[in-house]
């Protein structure tokens, strides 16, 4: 697992590396430099003419001691400065002196952005001439590199003025962009842009990852993302462990283990309540992703309708069906009682046989249950359910069915997706599973955890029912659900990466998903 921090917290260590064990704060600054040159190296990115623009917080520092180095390698390099001077931190005044005691250009912008930055529009022949003119020099002057240093993680407000123009016109600029720390204009705790951004071709971040940069739609201005090493290190946690991590393929090690002595019976009982009159697919996909998942045993709980669709796709699953509300209740208690993990919801309509099942599922199962689709829909008609007492649940919504249960719109919840899965999580104390781009699963007062494997193509009827089976195919193989939600949702992502190489992304269907998984945990 990787960490992701936020603002505060990366300065809280930054503060315990310089305060408790007395590194200088100049120290880690020279390190973080000799880490973006190393990292423009091993890119092969051209520095020669190097344009670097610095704001005044340490940010600027890094980027002044960046440009030192660049030019005490024999290159081209220009510094801007946005903002005041004199308004500058300590060490990025430091930094400043040094480029000054090197000669090294560097042009001041107090104040609205100078014209010599701006594109100006010709109004005479004799003036299109000379821009055309401008052009041909411009080009053969062109920067080859572009350092981004206006801000770091000390952003605290949108960017507006003199700042907004200079990202503007960083942007605008040729050459390959990077971006120190966080591109300027990402939030670091929320991936938001604050009025605009840089975006980057490489984002080198220090000591550990941010949560913004993985976050859209700062995900998609960090370009790619370098984690440097400059001497901040987990004991400058102070045993304050950050609770926001991002699992790895290494963290693939923790899944269920497989004992050669070992029967079905080993690795669980899965019943997945699923599908109805209308809906068939959803109880296979759920079901058949559970067996591909490792689990020994799984029946499935639906409508008589579908007995035919699962024996022929899938006669491994055991079908336990009803017709009507005749026997529901019983037959749904005892296949209840007889599983070690339960799937609800995929497909099951907004039938009052529907209604039923939720309740009556959520008020007797003393097993740990996935809620899905359709029980989502029904519960958030009926929230003081999931209020009451229950068993351990994870609810697996996506944007819309989050919508509906906080009733919000989707846009909001897009834009605050941490905070509404910590929320939801804590408030009805269940495992909270939203699902987006980012897949972010909140456990309650515990940690969270944010996604990355997976890919649009996913976006695709019945992806979502696959995911349930896989959780379930892990807890019913011995993970806690904490781990059984993650993993899940991490393979599941996995399984989609795995496939779309070969469907494409437009063609990838929930039956390929399904296929991933073998490839993921073969
Ligand atoms: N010792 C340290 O503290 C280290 C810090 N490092 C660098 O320092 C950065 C953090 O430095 P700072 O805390 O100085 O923060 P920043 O350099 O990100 O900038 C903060 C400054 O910008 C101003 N500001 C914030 N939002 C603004 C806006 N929208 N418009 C105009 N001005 C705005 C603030 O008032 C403050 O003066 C990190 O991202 C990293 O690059 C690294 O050098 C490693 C060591
Ligand atoms: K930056």
């Amino acid at each position: 697992m990787q960490y992701l921090l936020n603002a505060r917290e990366m300065k809280q260590i930054d503060k315990n590396t310089i305060e408790v064990f007395g590194v200088p704060s100049l120290v880690l600054m020279e390190r973080a430099a000799l880490r973006v040159v190393e990292m423009i190296k091993k890119e092969a990115a051209d520095a020669k003419r190097t344009l670097v623009v610095c704001g005044t917080g340490n940010n600027g520092g890094d980027g002044m001691a960046v440009a030192r180095m660049l030019y005490l390698e024999g290159n081209e390099v220009e510094v801007w400065l946005i903002g005041n001077p004199e308004k500058c931190s300590e060490e990025t005044k430091k930094q400043y002196d040094i480029l000054k005691a090197y000669g090294i250009p560097v042009v001041e912008q107090k104040e609205g952005f100078c014209e010599q930055f701006c594109v100006q529009e010709p109004d005479s022949e004799q003036a299109q001439i000379q821009t055309q003119m401008q052009t041909q020099i411009q080009a053969q002057t062109a920067y080859t590199l572009i350092i981004d240093a206006l801000f770091g993680i000390g952003l605290s407000r949108n960017v507006e003025g003199i700042h907004r123009e200079a990202i503007e016109e960083m942007n605008r600029l040729e050459g390959t962009k990077i971006a120190i720390d966080i591109p300027s204009g990402i939030h670091a705790d929320s991936g938001a842009v604050m009025g605009n951004c840089f975006y980057a071709d490489h984002t080198v971040t220090f000591a550990y990852n941010k949560t913004g940069l993985w976050l859209y739609p700062g995900a998609d201005a960090a370009g790619q993302i370098h984690i440097a090493d400059i001497g901040i290190t987990k004991e400058s946690f102070l045993e304050k462990e950050p609770q926001m991590l991002m699992p790895q393929a290494e963290d693939l090690t923790r899944l269920p283990k497989r004992k050669a002595d070992s029967n079905k019976g080993t690795y669980g009982k899965v019943l997945v309540i699923a599908g109805s009159e209308e809906i068939s697919g959803a109880a296979y996909f759920s079901a058949k992703a559970a067996y591909l998942s490792g689990c020994g045993l799984v029946k499935v709980f639906t409508h008589e309708k579908n007995r035919t669709m699962l024996t022929t796709r899938l006669p491994e699953a055991i079908p336990v069906t009803y017709d009507g509300k005749k026997n529901l209740k019983e037959s749904l208690i005892a296949a209840v009682q007889w599983a070690d993990v339960l799937v609800l919801g995929p497909g099951l309509g907004r039938s009052d046989t529907a209604r039923q099942i939720v309740k009556l599922t959520i008020q007797t199962a003393a097993v740990p249950i996935i809620v899905d689709a359709d029980a989502l829909n029904l519960l958030s008609e009926e929230l003081e359910i999931l209020k009451g007492p229950h068993t351990d649940l994870i609810v697996t919504p996506h944007l819309g069915e989050m919508s509906r249960l906080v009733d919000m719109p989707i846009e909001y919840i897009k834009k605050n997706i941490l905070m509404t899965a910590q929320d939801f999580s804590r408030e009805y104390n269940v495992i909270c599973v939203l699902k987006d781009a980012r897949t972010i699963t909140s456990i309650p007062y515990g940690k969270t955890y944010v996604n990355t494997s997976g890919n649009h193509g996913m976006a695709t009827a019945g992806s979502g029912d696959v995911l349930t089976g896989i959780i379930a195919g892990f807890l019913a193989g011995g993970l806690t659900p904490e781990e059984a939600a993650v993993f899940g949702v991490y393979v599941h992502g996995l399984s989609g990466d795995a496939m779309v190489e070969k469907t494409g992304y437009y063609s990838l269907m929930a039956e390929d998903i399904l296929d991933g998984i073998k490839e993921v945990l073969k």
